[in-house]
């Protein structure tokens, strides 16, 4: 007889800004997951948690969670308790938001966890007391960069970090990231695009399950450059990094003009779109399904997922905050886990 498969180890939450929804997110994503799958822990402060309607369980390692799961909300505690105003971002509690975001890595890291997922963090709170990292995604980067990527040396080759959105109706992914948009257009090169494309074809393929994955690679321009009598960017750089990919044979095709590329019909043709920056990718992704789609970050040696939404603090304690996004992100880790695993 076969032997039997070992639990998969809990994914760790972390705290998020606790002066947005991260907390009634947390307690309501247990709520809908604690009779089934996956089970989580949250690197949080118990009291704040338990403040917020759910019974919690105190524990020393993520070892322990699943046990308890069913029953109560397994918490990890932060070093300090947090004393957070709801509604309000706090800097001064920026080392608490970020000590659970490191805690949370080092499990992963460690196999303690199997995956990240991040509630969000107010980010101009987080640069105002010292960050120094416009995301999560640059953070995990740093954090994850000594570690050895899976697959070995053909990992490696695909380290990231880079952002995708992942909904059921459309997966995006932008070249440049969290960076104003005149320096995305400056720094807009072939290299960026290819490594982009890239990483989202491996994803596809080995976290996603996609065989032969299909890129669309957007233009930079309106009607991607027009012929060049709207630009030449998508000429000189977007055209040539397309070839490149197909060269690598990934299946790419681009550059496409972008405002018609995400209509129902142009979504059939490709598993992801490139795009070259952070709204052309998000808006679409965003508006199609606020509340399904999933912010993964790819080419690191962990597992991380998160929301799409923010902090949403003019909302945060007033029971409007739908976990559903919450919800995804933590099934969408853990199946990401549970194919690397089989790998
Ligand atoms: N992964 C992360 O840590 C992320 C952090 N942020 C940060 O969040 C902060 C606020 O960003 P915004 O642009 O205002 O975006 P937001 O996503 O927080 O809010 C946008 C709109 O969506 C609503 N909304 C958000 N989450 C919701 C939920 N779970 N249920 C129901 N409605 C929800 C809000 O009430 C608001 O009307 C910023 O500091 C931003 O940098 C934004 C996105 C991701
Ligand atoms: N707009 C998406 C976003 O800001 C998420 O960033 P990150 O914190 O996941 O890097």
């Amino acid at each position: 007889m076969p032997a039997a498969r070992a639990a998969p180890a809990p994914l760790a939450l972390t705290m998020g800004e606790p002066g947005g929804v991260g907390g009634e997110i947390t307690v309501a994503a247990w709520r809908a997951l604690r009779r089934g799958d996956p089970c989580f822990y949250a690197v949080d402060d118990p009291a704040r948690l338990e403040a917020l309607g759910a019974p919690v369980t105190q524990i020393a390692e993520p070892a322990e969670a699943c046990a308890a799961f069913s029953e109560r909300l397994p918490v990890l505690p932060l070093s300090e308790p947090v004393a957070a105003r709801t509604g309000a971002a706090d800097p001064t509690l920026a080392p608490l938001v970020i000590e659970s975001i490191r805690r949370a890595v080092a499990d992963a890291l460690v196999g303690a966890a199997s995956g990240v997922v991040t509630n969000p963090i107010q980010k101009a709170s987080l640069i105002s007391a010292g960050f120094a990292f416009p995301g999560h995604t640059e953070f995990l980067g740093v954090l994850t960069k000594d570690a050895t990527m899976p697959r070995g040396p053909v990992g490696e080759r695909l380290r990231g970090p880079a952002m995708m959105l992942a909904g059921p109706a459309l997966r995006t992914v932008p070249v440049t990231i969290h960076v104003p948009l005149a320096e995305a257009v400056r720094t807009l090169n072939v290299e960026a695009i290819v490594r982009a494309g890239t990483l989202a074809a491996e994803a596809l393929a080995h976290d996603f399950g996609i065989e032969r994955p299909r890129l669309a690679v957007a233009g930079l321009n309106p009607h991607a450059g027009e012929g060049g009598a709207l630009g030449d960017e998508d000429a000189r750089i977007v055209a040539p990094a397309v070839e490149a990919l197909r060269a690598a044979g990934i299946d790419a095709a681009g550059p496409l003009p972008a405002d018609t590329m995400f209509h129902d019909d142009a979504r059939a043709r490709y598993d992801a779109a490139i795009c070259m920056y952070h709204d052309q990718a998000l808006i679409p992704a965003k508006t199609l399904a606020f509340h399904e789609t999933v912010n993964v970050t790819l080419g690191l040696p962990i597992i991380r997922t998160s929301p799409d939404h923010g902090t949403a603090l003019g909302i945060a304690g007033k029971g409007l905050a739908r976990a559903d996004s919450l919800i995804a992100a933590l099934r969408l880790a853990a199946a990401m886990a549970e194919r690397r695993s089989a790998l």
